[in-house]
């Protein structure tokens, strides 16, 4: 099992590995005694899979579990709403604690409502898929608008995280491939090394257990200094978006939960490596091309199409274009472009595309 503090106020932890719910058991118990109700909030998929292990470190509490509806489709005000309705019907209070179960689409609808239920209570986050490893630390919360990715949230932290990685084994390739994509963001950000290790994987499939939990923990930990630095993204946790200024506006265009998120986020990473012409942009394509990163979308979007999503960006102010460039590895910064000049790096980041799927 290992450990990641995250030194926000007040500060919490995050347990990863096998066994983690154990910290329920131990831990966590005088907390988990101390509430009035607990609910569970739980993505229907991952709760089909892995429900029983939870449960089992929960035994002999009395628990109320909704389930709702899996992944990205309940990231909306209707699963925000039947939360809360959820809560109400069972009588829970300000002394109730609530429990996120799933990636990173449930941990934030649910730690959405626990940030908003009677203005607050408390949660814990049980991530379940590879790229939860980012989600369910950090304490963004939020649902989305037709108009914008995440545009409805709070800055809530949890009371711990707990990372049971025997959840993983369930994942599809396709949701392997999105979390893997938060996993090398985290590297380009922060570790030229550990950037290297990454790039030589041709095949997630062929990765050990124990491998992917180590660089799961480094993420976490990359992710837990820069929250701990600037916490509600004044300043360096907009490098944390590294990629995402696009990515939030292909899964806009497309329609939410057509592409996932840590797909949009690997196409993203070409355009703002692009900026600065980082060094190790095609190395990064080959292996978005080897580990199938469906790079092909792009050749078809119009940048017209995307404009409207990032000039509503999060980072924006006053329709700005705002993206995260890498003039090297661990070196990010915050690039403000015109719209022509966005236009072309666009441009060439669909010429390069062409050439290595030609
Ligand atoms: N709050 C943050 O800081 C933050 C960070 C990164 C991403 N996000 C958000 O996280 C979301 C993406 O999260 P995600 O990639 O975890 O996707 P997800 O939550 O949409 O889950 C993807 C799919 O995997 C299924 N699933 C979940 N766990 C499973 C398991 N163990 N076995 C089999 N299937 C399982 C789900 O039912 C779903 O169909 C996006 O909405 C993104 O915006 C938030
Ligand atoms: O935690 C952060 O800060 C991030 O930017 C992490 C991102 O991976 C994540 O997708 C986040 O939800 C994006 O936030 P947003 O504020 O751009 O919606
Ligand atoms: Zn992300």
């Amino acid at each position: 099992m290992q450990t990641v503090e995250v030194n926000t106020a007040p500060d919490y932890r995050v347990h990863i590995g096998h066994g983690a719910y154990q910290q329920f058991k131990d831990e966590y118990r005088p907390l988990l005694n101390g509430a009035d109700k607990i609910a569970v909030v739980a993505d229907e998929q991952a709760w089909s899979h892995h429900g029983s292990l939870l449960l089992d470190a929960l035994g002999g509490l009395d628990l109320r579990v909704l389930k709702i509806p899996a992944g990205e489709q309940a990231k909306n005000a209707d699963t925000f709403m039947a939360i809360h309705s959820f809560l109400l019907e069972n009588n829970c209070s300000r002394k109730s604690v609530l429990i996120a179960f799933g990636g990173g689409a449930a941990g934030d609808v649910a730690g959405f409502a626990a940030s908003t239920f009677m203005r607050g209570i408390v949660y814990f986050q049980c991530p379940t898929t590879i790229l939860a490893h980012d989600s369910a630390v950090g304490g963004k919360t939020a649902i989305n608008h037709p108009s914008g990715k995440n545009m409805i949230g709070t800055f809530y932290q949890p009371a711990a995280v707990l990372y049971e990685t025997r959840t993983l084994a369930t994942l599809p390739e396709g949701e392997v491939r999105s979390g893997m994509a938060e996993v090398i963001k985290h590297a380009f950000i922060s570790n030229p090394g550990w950037l290297e290790e990454l790039l030589k994987i041709r095949q997630f499939s062929a990765m050990p257990d124990k491998e992917l939990e180590t660089h799961l923990a480094k993420g976490i930990a990359v992710k837990a200094a820069i929250v701990e630095e600037d916490e509600q993204e004044h300043g360096a946790r907009k490098f944390l978006n590294f990629g995402h200024t696009l990515a939030h506006a292909i899964e806009g265009n497309a329609g939410y939960g057509q592409v996932t998120h840590g797909e949009a986020v690997a196409l993203g990473m070409v355009f703002d490596l692009l900026i600065e012409e980082h060094p190790r942009t095609d190395e990064y394509v080959d292996w978005c091309r080897a580990n199938g990163y469906p790079l092909n979308l792009l050749t078809a979007l119009a940048f017209d199409n995307l404009l409207p999503y990032m000039k509503r960006d999060k980072k924006s102010s006053g329709g700005e274009l705002v993206f995260i460039a890498l003039p090297e590895t661990g070196v990010p910064a915050v690039a403000v472009l015109t719209e022509e000049k966005a236009r072309i790096i666009y441009g060439k980041l669909q010429n390069k595309i062409r050439e290595v799927l030609a």
